[in-house]
């Protein structure tokens, strides 16, 4: 699909703009409440929509390594500002935890919410990667990871094989910011409306502490 809408997520410029137009439509609103670990204004509220990466495609037969720590500034935070988040795989590999990339996305009724769920599924074909993807009524919930990944090994344990592991990868990335502009497109013709999660703040913290636990070094 090479005419995606250009321009970073545009679904709001900050969370509070977010809640003023998902107030404004007709879709409910949660305030997002914090829970007690949480402080308000801590910095690692993302309140601006970051501009989405570029992320180039990995060819399909190409070894893919996790994220490393680096990738989770540049690449998963821009995310995070749109309101995807993290979620648990249950299979956790040799107490190696398994991480998804996840967002809820609403639309003004069922029809938009299959439409866009056919061109989710072309962006599938296109990419090789495939999320797991569910539609309910007017929303489609999408969950993306890499099945087949490959932890990344350390410098000073260079010799030491590579784990075999699924994970959060440049795959995953690619893949959401895709939808996201999808998406994009999406709320631009009014098929699509804005949501803010509930707990939205709590959720970007706990997403990245995730992954900053995951991933404590480069090559964690
Ligand atoms: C060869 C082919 O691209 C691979 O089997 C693809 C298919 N789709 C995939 N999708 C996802 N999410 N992870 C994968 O590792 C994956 N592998």
């Amino acid at each position: 699909m090479d005419e995606l809408p250009s321009g970073a997520c545009q679904a709001a410029a900050t969370l509070d703009d977010a809640i003023t137009r998902s107030k404004s439509g007709s879709n409910e609103y949660h305030r997002p409440s914090l829970s007690n670990d949480i402080i308000p204004d801590s910095p690692d509220v993302q309140k601006f929509v970051l501009e989405l990466p570029e992320v180039a495609r990995i060819p399909t037969k190409k070894r893919t390594f996790h994220l490393d720590h680096e990738d989770l500034e540049t690449h998963v935070r821009p995310l995070l500002s749109c309101h995807w988040h993290v979620g648990r795989i249950g299979n956790v590999v040799d107490d190696l935890q398994v991480f998804s990339l996840n967002k809820l996305f609403s639309f003004k009724n069922f029809r938009s919410a299959v439409e866009f769920f056919d061109a989710l599924a072309a962006i599938q074909d296109e990419e090789e990667h495939h999320a797991r993807v569910t539609v309910d009524y007017a929303h489609v919930y999408v969950s993306t990871h890499t099945h087949v990944a490959y932890q990344r090994i350390s410098d000073a344990d260079s010799d030491a094989k590579p784990i075999k592991v699924p994970g959060l990868t440049a795959r995953d990335i690619r893949f959401a910011v895709k939808v996201e502009k999808l998406h994009e497109g999406f709320l631009d013709d009014g098929r699509a409306v804005t949501k803010v999660p509930v707990d939205a703040a709590s959720l970007q913290v706990w997403s990245m502490g995730q992954l900053r636990r995951r991933y404590p070094t480069s090559h964690g």
